[in-house]
């Protein structure tokens, strides 16, 4: 009897084994995985609890493989993996941006379409729109769902900003900032302000999904890590801070220069529409793929970086004495090296290198390395330069998919350096729905 109570014993454990195994690879597996790729901004279908998403990926594939294809063509994805197309359509591509700033740039263009309800022309300051638009992609970026609470920070640090070129304008007398004038004072409330703030923005993600695509949560899985990529608070602070003002204004003047050019260049804003309207049609939102097709729309914001570069030169300090050519550069000089100089110089583009002329940048032409540079060069090289120029693609399409545009007889050519370069009246255009 004994060895028999034994043996059932030892059965019902293997049994009860057996369920416990089954249900942490069936039920908590996938739960962790879902909640923490959830976390991350990653969406997909509901599963079941026991099949996943078996059932409908046969049911899909079972419909998708049901003829064959019409003509010996090589777009087979859609029969041959349909979950690819159909998912990534439901729930957006897992990775990259591009969700979040075609619904950004989307309701920029509703609000534009309402002004233009009672009128066919309307006059819109580009300028004005760009820099919303593209605070709020690097509040969406930098702060995902803590979006709003980072506007805020960011609002004041365009105060800061503000303050800072006033007083680059002004002569600077050693130890005058520590002068409690009226301006001092606001700026230096305004950096303690700006600093509690993303402290305290910081101290409530700390907890939440730390890993989490947004730039914050990035940071903040870093300042976690063991190694010698480890931050503080204090490092995320400025990281932040860095990344809003490098962000903002460069790629808001990029796409200001951009529309400005087609305005005033109509043949290219034809070509850059007929473009758009093939790759992406009249209403879907430019995807990954899509942007990649628009060769047209690129040359064009290429060509705007080379005439108008948002950054007008970059600053490097010698460490070392170095040889550079025939010349004996010391150590501690400053070199600055003129990137709208170099764009504009007729020995390296010729003689209409002051004219907008997007073939240049045709595929297959190439130009020397030192040449071109509109995001710096070398290690320091723009970290930004992959979602500005996605930003800027995006949002290029999606206005001419939906607006023509002509340069407003009140608008005046005046560029000029405010840290970056910038239109200084602004850039009025006038619009028309299509
Ligand atoms: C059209 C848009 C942009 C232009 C023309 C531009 C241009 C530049 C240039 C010329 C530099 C200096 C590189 C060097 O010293 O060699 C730079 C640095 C940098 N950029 Fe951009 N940038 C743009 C957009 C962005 C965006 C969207 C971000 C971030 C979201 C960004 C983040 C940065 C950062 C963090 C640095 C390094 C700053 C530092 O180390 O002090 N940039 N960018």
């Amino acid at each position: 009897m004994g060895a028999v109570a034994a043996l059932i014993l030892a059965g019902l454990l293997a049994a009860l084994t057996y369920v416990l195994c089954a249900l942490h690879s069936i039920v908590w597996v996938p739960y962790r995985l879902e909640r923490r790729l959830r976390c991350q901004g990653i969406r997909g279908p509901p599963r079941s609890l026991l099949s996943g998403n078996a059932a409908e990926y046969v049911a899909m594939t079972k419909a998708a493989q049901s003829a064959p294809l019409a003509s010996f063509h090589h777009a087979f994805i859609g029969r041959a993996a349909p979950q690819y197309r159909e998912w990534a359509a439901r729930y957006g591509r897992p990775f990259g941006w591009i969700p979040e700033i075609s619904a950004i740039t989307s309701s920029m263009l509703d609000e534009w379409e309402v002004q233009g309800e009672t009128r066919a022309e309307f006059e819109i300051d580009v300028n004005k729109e760009f820099h919303t638009l593209s605070a709020d992609v690097i509040s969406c970026v930098a702060f995902g769902s803590s979006y709003e609470e980072g506007k805020r920070i960011f609002q004041l640090q365009d105060e800061q900003i503000q303050l800072v070129i006033l007083a680059m304008r002004t002569f600077y007398f050693p130890g005058f900032r520590y002068v409690p004038t009226k301006k001092n004072r606001r700026r230096h409330s305004l950096n303690k302000e700006i600093r509690n703030s993303l402290r305290r923005l910081i101290d409530i993600n700390r907890n939440k999904c730390e890993d989490s695509k947004n730039l914050l949560g990035l940071m903040l899985s870093a300042s976690k890590a063991d190694n010698e990529f480890k931050m503080g608070i204090e490092e995320i602070i400025d990281e932040c801070k860095t990344f809003y003002f490098a962000g903002k204004e460069t790629t808001a003047n990029l796409l200001t220069w951009a529309t400005l050019l087609l305005a005033l260049h109509q043949e290219w804003q034809h070509k850059a529409r007929d473009e758009v309207l093939q790759v992406c049609g009249k209403n879907e939102h430019p995807n990954a793929e899509t942007l990649s097709s628009l060769k047209i729309v690129n040359m064009v914001l290429k060509e705007t970086l080379r005439l108008y570069p948002p950054a007008l030169f970059v600053n490097r300090t010698v460490t070392r004495d170095v040889k550079l050519g025939k010349l004996d550069i010391p150590a501690g000089t400053q070199l600055n090296l003129p990137i709208i100089d170099i764009h504009h110089d007729v020995d390296i583009w010729g003689a209409n290198a002051e004219e907008f002329d997007p073939s240049r940048f045709a595929d297959g032409k190439s130009y020397h390395l030192g040449a071109y540079f509109p995001f710096g060069i070398g290690p320091a090289i723009c970290v930004g330069q992959n979602l500005a120029m996605v930003e800027a693609k995006l949002v290029l399409a999606m206005v001419l998919q939906r607006f023509a545009f002509d340069v407003s007889p009140s608008y005046v050519h005046a560029p000029m350096m405010v840290m970056t370069l910038q239109p200084q009246y602004g850039a009025q255009l006038l619009i028309r729905k299509i």
